[in-house]
């Protein structure tokens, strides 16, 4: 099968609750979680997250973001950039009130489908995307990071997949992504500590590509890597990067629905509820 055409498929339980309406925003007037523009200079899109205050990752910006993809798409864009409206935070990871206090069962299926679908999109994009890092981009935030081809930091922040000291496995298609940009053993050590690494450590590990001190340094190093591409025919780059990542966005479009439901028994475990629960009661002490 053709690779766009393995990336419409889908099964037919996770496109009904993809298409259905429920849990769709209400408000017409309400602000946009994903901005849009496009840098008059260079012809590429800048997608900046947009949920005050931290960027957490909720089921209505993901859809959102699912949207903006495939404007994207359809326009066959030059490249992407993906940066954040929220002074100091990239994305602060998952939405935690999506996962606590015991979700609405329905809900927490739409979530996930919807978390999945993100990263289908944005992991398999054809077109090249750069993840401008601007600010701390714990867990789900370092997902969408790793999810990008290039990555540019700005100093003194974190990044890094926190999820097993929160008592949360990452499910194989997060590992396997951060697999695809570091060594099998660096990317275990990552995980399994969950440590947060600042933009040094993050750079010298090779989890990022550049450090820069602001956003016009940022831009600049984004259109050096797109300019990589000038020369090299669409097509042929877009079925080379999906030929490269194929096998993990196949293995999750067969499973999606049991990967859902794993994540779905999982977090509803008590002890699991009890863990998240402490976690985020720690959160909002921190400033007490
Ligand atoms: C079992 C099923 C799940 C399996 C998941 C596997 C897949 C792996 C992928 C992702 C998992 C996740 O993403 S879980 C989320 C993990 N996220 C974090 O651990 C980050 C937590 N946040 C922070 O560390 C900090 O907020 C920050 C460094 C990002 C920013 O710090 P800052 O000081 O600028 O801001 P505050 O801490 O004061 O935060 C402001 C406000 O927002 C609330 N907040 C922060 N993060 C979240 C969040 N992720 N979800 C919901 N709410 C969040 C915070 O509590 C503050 O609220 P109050 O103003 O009410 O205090």
């Amino acid at each position: 099968m053709n690779f766009s055409r393995l990336l419409k498929t889908t099964s037919a339980l996770t496109s009904r609750w993809l298409c259905s309406g429920r849990f769709q925003s209400t408000s017409a007037a309400a602000q946009k979680l994903v901005d849009v523009s496009v840098d008059s200079k260079t012809g590429v899109s800048i997608v900046s997250l947009n949920r005050k205050p931290v960027n957490s990752l909720s089921l209505e910006l993901f859809k959102e973001f699912c949207g903006v993809m495939d404007d994207l798409e359809s326009e066959k864009v030059r490249g992407m950039i993906l940066k954040s409206s929220c002074d100091n935070v990239f994305s602060s990871g998952l939405d935690i009130t999506e996962l606590y206090p015991h979700p609405d069962e329905d809900r927490f299926h739409a979530f996930w489908l919807w978390f999945q679908e993100t990263w289908i999109k944005l992991y398999g994009s054809s077109f090249p995307t750069v993840a401008f890092i601007n600010g701390h981009a714990p867990a789900g935030g370092c997902v969408l990071a790793i999810s990008c081809e290039y990555r540019i930091m700005l100093p003194y922040y974190k990044i890094g997949l926190n999820e097993a000291p929160v008592g949360i496995v990452a499910p194989d298609w997060v590992v396997n992504s951060l697999k695809s940009v570091l060594a099998s053993r660096k990317a275990e050590q990552l995980l399994t500590s969950g440590r947060l690494l600042d933009t040094q450590e993050a750079f010298d590990i090779g989890l990022i590509d550049k450090i820069v001190n602001n956003e016009e340094e940022a831009l600049a190093r984004s259109e050096e890597f797109f300019s990589t591409f000038d020369n090299v025919p669409k097509l042929a780059r877009a079925l080379t990067k999906q030929q490269v990542r194929k096998n993990e966005i196949s293995k999750l479009i067969k499973n999606r629905s049991n990967d859902a439901k794993l994540f779905l028994n999982h977090i509803l475990r008590p002890e699991t509820q009890k863990i998240i629960g402490s976690y985020f009661k720690s959160l909002k002490d921190r400033k007490k």
